[in-house]
């Protein structure tokens, strides 16, 4: 059964983004989040991301660090915390599963059944759907929106961050692993957005300067009327194309929002920029989805 009607191959070209129900079971949502609880229980928390600063030394250092973790993150599974989680000691001052924003980026890769739902036969027939040839996997996340403290994601294009020429050949695929709403900080959109390029790319500076990654260009102001909101239940999904503007507000709700998503590129006929933050490496080529 195909999971993609024509319809909605129709509406996702036209308003760059598709907000699918059901594409995962409830059971299958709770086999992540309690794979997720497992990991966090585990988790060895970097010296830099604790450490507080005493002196702009100190600062600089802890700046090198956070940029470094972050910039060779592409093929591991690492973690971003939310600000103002740890004590002057590097103790956690929240509970430690409160503590994070997000996990990646290649959960895909070395989770196995983060890799199985990647590579699921749905996910597979919704993108043959969609006509993608040789589609690979560029990156995963697991976001949290924790309730209170997850912040608000400005509004942004994901093409500015996976830049490709040329542009239309990137798609994020975010699952809801809880009920995603108005009050949690559901995903915002920009309908049609899609079509008029980019504004903004995030690009590595020169081998040897700092800050490891500066923007050409810059984000537009965008009317706030015209974002329309994609709340999803547990279990749907929001297929996100590369070019759309969206955003998502802080979770000031009681509720978390934790999703699964990542993100895919038609590898034919696709040059993948050079000056990416995220670049494939040895150890982790990007994978073909079909396989
Ligand atoms: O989950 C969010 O709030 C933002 C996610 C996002 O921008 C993305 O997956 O491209
Ligand atoms: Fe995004």
């Amino acid at each position: 059964m195909d999971v993609l009607t024509d319809q909605d191959v129709q509406k996702y070209w036209d308003e760059g983004y598709l907000v699918l129900d059901g594409l995962l079971s409830p059971e299958e949502c709770d086999a992540l989040r309690d794979r997720m609880s497992e990991i966090i229980e585990g988790m060895d928390v970097p010296e830099h991301c604790r450490t507080q600063f005493s002196t702009d030394h100190d600062e600089q250092l802890k700046k090198q660090g956070n940029a470094d973790y972050f910039i060779t993150s592409g093929d591991k599974i690492r973690f971003f915390f939310e600000k103002g989680v740890f004590d002057d000691k590097g103790e956690f001052i929240v509970p430690r599963e409160h503590s994070l924003n997000k996990i990646g980026h290649a959960l895909h890769a070395y989770e196995p059944l983060f890799k199985a739902v990647t590579h699921s036969p749905k996910i597979q027939n919704l993108v043959k759907k969609l006509g993608l040839i040789a589609p690979v996997i560029l990156q995963s996340m697991y976001i949290f929106k924790q309730p209170g403290i997850g912040g608000e994601v400005t509004p942004h294009q994901d093409a500015t961050f996976l830049y490709t020429q040329p542009l239309g050949r990137v798609m994020g695929v975010w699952i809801a692993l809880e009920d995603a709403t108005l009050e949690n900080g559901c995903l915002w959109f920009i309908p049609g957005s899609h079509h008029d390029g980019i504004s903004r790319r995030m690009v590595r500076t020169p081998k040897g300067s700092f800050p490891l990654t500066d923007f050409i260009g810059r984000e537009k102001n965008y009317d706030d009327k015209l974002f329309v909101p994609g709340p999803v239940k547990k279990g749907g999904a929001v297929l996100i194309h590369g070019e759309v503007v969206h955003r998502s507000a802080a979770n000031t709700s009681d509720a978390s929002r934790h999703v699964y998503t990542f993100h895919i590129m038609e590898s034919q006929s696709t040059v993948w920029s050079p000056e990416n933050w995220l670049q494939p490496s040895e150890e982790l080529p990007f994978p073909s989805l079909y396989t």
